[in-house]
């Protein structure tokens, strides 16, 4: 199984300042697993790693800012995850609204864009009014882009994108044997944002989970087994540095 940093190489690892990063990622997807195993290893309730979790994603949007990321996505809910109890639920729903509380400031200081992905029409009315709210007050930032994926699916995002061409096609609008993969990039939620090039995964599981399918066709793929509320701004740099080693070799023959 992959190992990232042991606490001790961390803890040495914050010590060094972290040099300037030559190569690095436009565009990184963040797969935040192993809040609820957190907080099983704490003996606390579930709800006490999405909060934890809640924390390292402030750190880590920071973190991307820091570095240069032109795009940051998080996997801040699935459709799978309708499946979870229904206080859970309830508790996800209302994180975006404690995030913006604390954090809505500093990403406008920051000329931080957000923008989201995935169906926000099935999330709670005040969940979906905290969506509005975030978009409408940084819609003129020119800063990173911090691109929420809510309720999303890669799946239900591809369907997506066939229905709105099948429809283009019958108004006209698109002809059939004229589609590339350029013109579907066009038809998915991540128009426009810059090209996927690290797909990030903590706790050790080794798969997609139906993240960004389309986009990630060509993305390096970094696993770790550190646990998303224990992932700090040094694995991040870890990650872009290994990225950054991978890319070389790319130019090699
Ligand atoms: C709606 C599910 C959910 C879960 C969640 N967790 C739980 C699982 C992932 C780890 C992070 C903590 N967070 N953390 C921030 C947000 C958030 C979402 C949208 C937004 F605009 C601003 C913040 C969030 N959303």
């Amino acid at each position: 199984m992959f190992k990232g940093f042991g606490r001790s190489q961390r803890a040495s690892a914050a010590a060094v300042e972290q040099p300037a990063l030559d190569v690095k990622p436009r565009h990184i997807g963040l797969i935040m697993d192993g809040n609820g195993r957190w907080a099983q290893k704490r003996g606390l309730p579930r709800i006490a790693g999405h909060h934890a979790g809640m924390l390292a994603m402030k750190e880590a949007i920071r973190a991307c800012d820091d570095f240069g990321i032109e795009c940051v996505t998080l996997y801040a809910f699935s459709t799978e995850n309708w499946k979870r109890p229904a206080a859970e639920v309830d508790y996800l729903m209302r994180l975006p609204e404690q995030f913006f509380r604390s954090e809505i400031d500093e990403l406008v200081r920051r000329n931080v864009r957000v923008r989201f992905i995935g169906d926000t029409a099935r999330l709670p009315a005040h969940t979906q009014e905290t969506v509005r709210r975030a978009i409408q007050c940084t819609q003129h930032n020119t800063g990173m882009i911090v691109n929420f994926a809510l309720n999303y699916g890669g799946r239900m995002e591809i369907v997506a994108a066939m229905e709105r061409y099948a429809r283009e096609v019958m108004e006209g609008r698109a002809t059939v044997g004229q589609l590339t993969e350029a013109t579907c990039d066009r038809y998915l939620d991540t128009a426009g944002l810059p090209p996927l090039d690290l797909v990030i995964r903590t706790s050790g599981e080794i798969r997609l989970s139906n993240f960004l399918l389309w986009q990630a066709a060509y993305a390096e793929l970094w696993f770790t087994d550190v646990l998303w509320p224990d992932f700090t701004r040094d694995d991040l740099y870890q990650a872009i540095c290994d990225y950054a080693k991978r890319k070389r070799r790319f130019g090699a023959i």
